[in-house]
């Protein structure tokens, strides 16, 4: 569909297979970013590696993040920090529902994957010891995803930008997150290079790493200040509520598929049996574990619309053309229901991906929660790190029942507009703990 959104031409993909001529055939044309003034602030001046444009610096970003940040040897050396949030989560989980009282499970896994991403970035967590809740800390970052995530009028009328982000009040909410994020990165940045450690039992974070590159000779290229906030905030924003809300998608239909959730719950009882938690070393058995994470990416794409990409060149896209700096939305959760595509595309049904080579590794254009080509998701391990093994402890440790008066059918599904496609009213259910432990 081609449309025109103020002064913006706009292309928005609902098809595979014109899916496959943008990401695939044609990525180098379409692996550009629009700007935005909400874009250009967070990114400082499109410094990081989600909103900068194609070119010199999105390679050099890129690489280095592929290279430094979302490597499967960083990603295993944060496997201690997710187990433990787990471990707080699980505990929490407990002592909140001793009183046969319902656990708002939407506002814990936020709160667990802040608590995760903000050890990787800054190797301490945001809220108070040994607790699952919400600090000012979240509340920030949780604002400024919403304000990435939301439209603004000025976005599509450039000429008039500036006076509408005053009317709608846009610029003032900007200015306060940015100052607010832009403060804690300055703080932690002092912080780390006061105590940046050469010992070799140190366990270094993201801030670490890239304080080590800044200095490091043979670079190639100089790490300025902005580019480390600029992938600070790229970590924050991709990495928070993004696992946050598949969690609470999977945890949804495994309440409305109650064979789904003891098909799932047996699994991993039987192959744990008595042993008390779940570990990371574990998660390679758990096959159906996978199969239902799948199916939850298939039918709640959490980026439906992906992240928008501008055409930096005029192309011919199944025999359109397509003007140059078109912004072009990818409608990957409208694919992933596609029923030309998908059998029964509305049925949450994990077994269609057993024995199917179907994955999210961007292969395969029925099936692209995380895009494809260039400019693909860097962060997918981290991602699925953490949901991998906070569902699996979730379904291990409790047996779930909704509050009195809900039927598992009666879940809420209705979903929120915005980057990452949330439930629009919390989980909220009643946890009984099972006796799992030696
Ligand atoms: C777990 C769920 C996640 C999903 C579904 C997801 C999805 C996506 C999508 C759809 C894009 C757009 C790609 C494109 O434009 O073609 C993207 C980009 C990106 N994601 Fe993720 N993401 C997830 C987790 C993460 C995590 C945990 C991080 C970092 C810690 C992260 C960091 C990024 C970055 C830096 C980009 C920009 C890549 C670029 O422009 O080159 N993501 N993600």
């Amino acid at each position: 569909m081609h449309l025109k959104l103020g002064s913006i031409p706009v292309l928005i993909v609902s098809s595979s297979e014109v899916a496959s001529e943008i990401l695939k055939t044609h990525d180098l044309a379409f692996c550009s970013r629009p700007s935005s003034p909400v874009l250009m602030k967070f990114s400082y001046g499109g410094s990081d590696i989600a909103f900068s444009k194609y070119g010199e610096n999105w390679r050099q970003m890129r690489r280095l993040g592929m290279l430094e940040i979302f490597s499967m040897k960083r990603v295993k050396s944060f496997r201690r920090g997710r187990e433990e949030e787990v471990h707080i989560l699980t505990q929490n989980i407990r002592r909140r529902s001793s009183q046969g009282e319902a656990v708002n499970l939407s506002e814990m896994f936020l709160c667990m994957s802040n608590n995760i991403t903000c050890r990787e970035v800054f190797g301490k967590r945001f809220s108070n010891d040994g607790e699952c809740n919400r600090s000012e800390h979240h509340d920030l970052v949780l604002e400024v995803i919403e304000l990435m995530g939301g439209f603004s009028l000025g976005d599509f009328f450039p000429y008039l930008q500036n006076l509408l982000n005053v009317i709608t009040g846009f610029k003032v909410k900007l200015e306060r997150n940015f100052k607010g994020m832009d403060e804690l990165f300055e703080r932690e940045i002092e912080g780390h290079c006061l105590s940046l450690s050469d010992d070799p039992g140190h366990e270094e974070d993201f801030l670490d790493v890239l304080l080590k590159l800044q200095k490091d000779s043979n670079l190639g290229f100089s790490l300025k200040r902005d580019h480390i906030k600029g992938i600070l905030m790229d970590i924050f924003l991709g990495g928070t509520d993004t696992s946050a809300s598949i969690l609470e998608w999977a945890m949804s239909e495994l309440m409305r598929h109650p064979k789904v959730m003891k098909k799932a719950q047996d699994e991993v009882r039987g192959v744990l049996g008595k042993k008390g938690k779940v570990e990371e070393s574990d998660l390679q058995q758990l096959q159906y574990l996978k199969l239902l994470i799948n199916e939850t990416l298939r039918l709640h794409c959490i980026v439906p619309l992906l992240v928008p990409r501008e055409s930096m060149e005029e192309c011919k896209v199944n025999g359109y053309i397509i003007p140059k700096k078109t912004r072009v939305y990818v409608n990957a959760w409208a694919i992933g229901r596609d029923p030309k595509l998908w059998e029964d595309p509305e049925v949450f049904l994990p077994e269609r991906f057993d024995g199917s080579a179907i994955n999210y590794k961007g292969q395969h254009f029925e099936f692209i929660p995380f895009s494809s080509g260039r400019r693909m998701c860097p962060g997918i391990q981290l991602g699925i790190a953490a949901v991998e093994i906070a569902l699996a402890n979730m379904l291990y440790h409790f047996d779930w029942e909704a509050p009195l008066g809900t039927c598992h059918q009666g879940i809420d599904m209705t979903e929120t507009f915005g980057l990452v496609l949330h439930k629009k009213s919390p989980l909220l259910l009643i946890a009984k703990p099972t006796k799992v432990e030696v």
